[in-house]
């Protein structure tokens, strides 16, 4: 049996007859064929390497890869003294711990993992796609071919792991939402900084309770899911008035978990294929979220008619707000993406739904499995001015409580006007008489409508 030094030279030799063949051939042979023989060549060399490679390329079926971002964020955790550049992005300078770091191209990074020497590596490559230069990127790990099996069952989920600690650890949520012309995954993101939180939200403690403890079971309970056989995802429906707290709710809820929001707006989504491409690039630990579901829904299904309706009676000229790749989103295809088959891409999410009236929804979005809890934010309560109070004025009790406990009890008030009330700093001694006019105006018109109505 040779020697190991014998194959290393045997190998070293193969490679330097190959790079002067490759000379002589690349002036004789059309490209076509010389990349035939140059990949059957690689191919059979490859045979005798000692290493592997695991490819990690930024997009995966033409989504963006999570896999990807997970090596981006894990990478600089384990950056040791042999790397002399690093990229910074526009994290908070001020606190280090939470800086945004990334490796730059074409530089090696060494981790060592249970007993194996890992080198990582970042590649960037000018591709076509659709008749268009493309930068492309990708992360190469080179481990030993003996190691693969390892660096599959227990490195990569290390990295992911890590990753995922990280990204929570992170300071800053964000907020993302669709914009065509972002040729990439088209979500577009923002820093996500709303002060909403579940001790500012007025509403009744024990219902605010439930919503927590909901909350806190649907993500200790991963084991659970996957026991089940259900995906790891919970479906909230937030109905009520306009200005009673759904979309406060939906950022304390955001703040609490700390959860990046996707926020969907269907109505600029211009076909089912690319409602795919949306959902099945959101990231876990986030909240999926379509506000006004009755409105934007009929929107885009109004758009789909109007595009059949063109389709039938061969109009001439379309109306310029589509085109023929604008045939609008179904309710079939939200419902498929949102909790069928193509809704596993992504674990840990939450898909909430928010509208002014749930009896305007299509029954097949609420049932069971789609959506798991139905919240209703109503008018304000008393506890809910109690909470405001406190919130805005930090009284928890006045002598002017009990007149406002009835009127709540007879007026239909949101909590945004409410708030609004409460917020007249400038004259901030009479706040609850003013409240208390305002409450009582509110009154004498809604007997006065009562009245003309009979
Ligand atoms: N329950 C609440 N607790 C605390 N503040 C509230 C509550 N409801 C409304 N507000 C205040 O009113 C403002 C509007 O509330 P929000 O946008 O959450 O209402 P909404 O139910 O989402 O309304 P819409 O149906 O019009 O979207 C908020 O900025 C918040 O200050
Ligand atoms: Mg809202």
């Amino acid at each position: 049996m040779p020697s190991i030094s014998t194959i290393l030279s045997a190998y070293a030799s193969l490679s330097a007859a190959i790079m002067l063949f490759r000379t002589i051939l690349s002036q004789m042979l059309p490209s076509e064929i010389r990349n035939y023989i140059f990949l059957k060549l690689s191919q059979s060399l490859s045979h005798f390497s000692p290493n592997f490679t695991f490819i990690v390329e930024e997009r995966w079926e033409a989504v963006s890869n999570h896999t990807y971002r997970a090596v981006e964020t894990y990478l600089p955790t384990i950056i040791a003294t042999s790397i002399d550049s690093l990229l910074i992005g526009s994290a908070n300078l001020l606190k280090p711990h939470n800086l945004d770091l990334r490796i730059s191209v074409d530089c090696k990074i060494i981790d060592e993992f249970q007993g194996m020497k890992l080198e990582w590596s970042l590649f960037r490559e000018t591709i076509k796609f659709y008749h268009r230069d493309e930068l492309r990127y990708s992360y190469r790990l080179k481990c030993k071919k003996t190691e693969r099996a390892k660096v599959m069952a227990s490195y990569l989920p290390h990295i992911a792991t890590t990753a995922q600690t990280i990204l929570s650890m992170r300071e800053n949520l964000h907020i993302y939402t669709y914009n065509k012309r972002n040729c990439g995954s088209g979500w577009e993101s923002a820093i996500f900084k709303h002060p909403a939180r579940f001790d500012t939200l007025a509403m009744d403690p024990e219902r605010k309770a439930e919503i927590i403890n909901d909350l806190e079971a649907f993500v200790r309970r991963k084991e659970f899911f996957w026991k089940v056989g259900r995906s790891w995802k919970r479906g909230y429906l937030l109905h009520g008035p306009p200005g009673t707290g759904k979309s406060s709710l939906v950022a304390a809820i955001a703040n609490r978990l700390r959860y990046n929001i996707y926020d969907l707006q269907l109505q600029s989504v211009r076909s089912d294929a690319e409602l795919r491409r949306l959902l099945t690039s959101i990231t876990g630990r986030s909240i999926l979220l379509v506000e006004d579901i009755d409105c934007s829904i009929k929107a885009s299904l109004d758009r789909t008619k109007v595009r059949d309706e063109q389709e039938e009676y061969g109009e001439d000229e379309p109306d310029h707000r589509f085109s023929s790749s604008d045939p609008g989103i179904t309710l079939s295809g939200l419902l498929n993406f949102t909790d069928g088959l193509w809704s596993s891409f992504e674990d840990e999410r939450l898909i909430i739904f928010t509208t002014n009236d749930k009896d305007k929804l299509d029954p097949a979005l609420l049932r069971p499995g789609r959506i798991d809890r139905e919240i209703y934010m109503g008018y304000c309560t008393f506890a809910a001015f109690k909470q405001l109070a406190d919130s805005y004025l930090q009284i928890d009790n006045d002598h002017l409580f009990a007149t406002i406990e009835n009127l709540l009890k007879e007026v239909s008030v949101t909590p945004a006007e409410v708030a609004q009330q409460l917020m007249k700093i400038d004259e901030p001694e009479g706040i609850l008489e003013s409240l208390i006019e305002f409450l009582k105006l509110r009154k004498g018109k809604l007997r006065s409508e009562n009245e003309e109505g009979k």
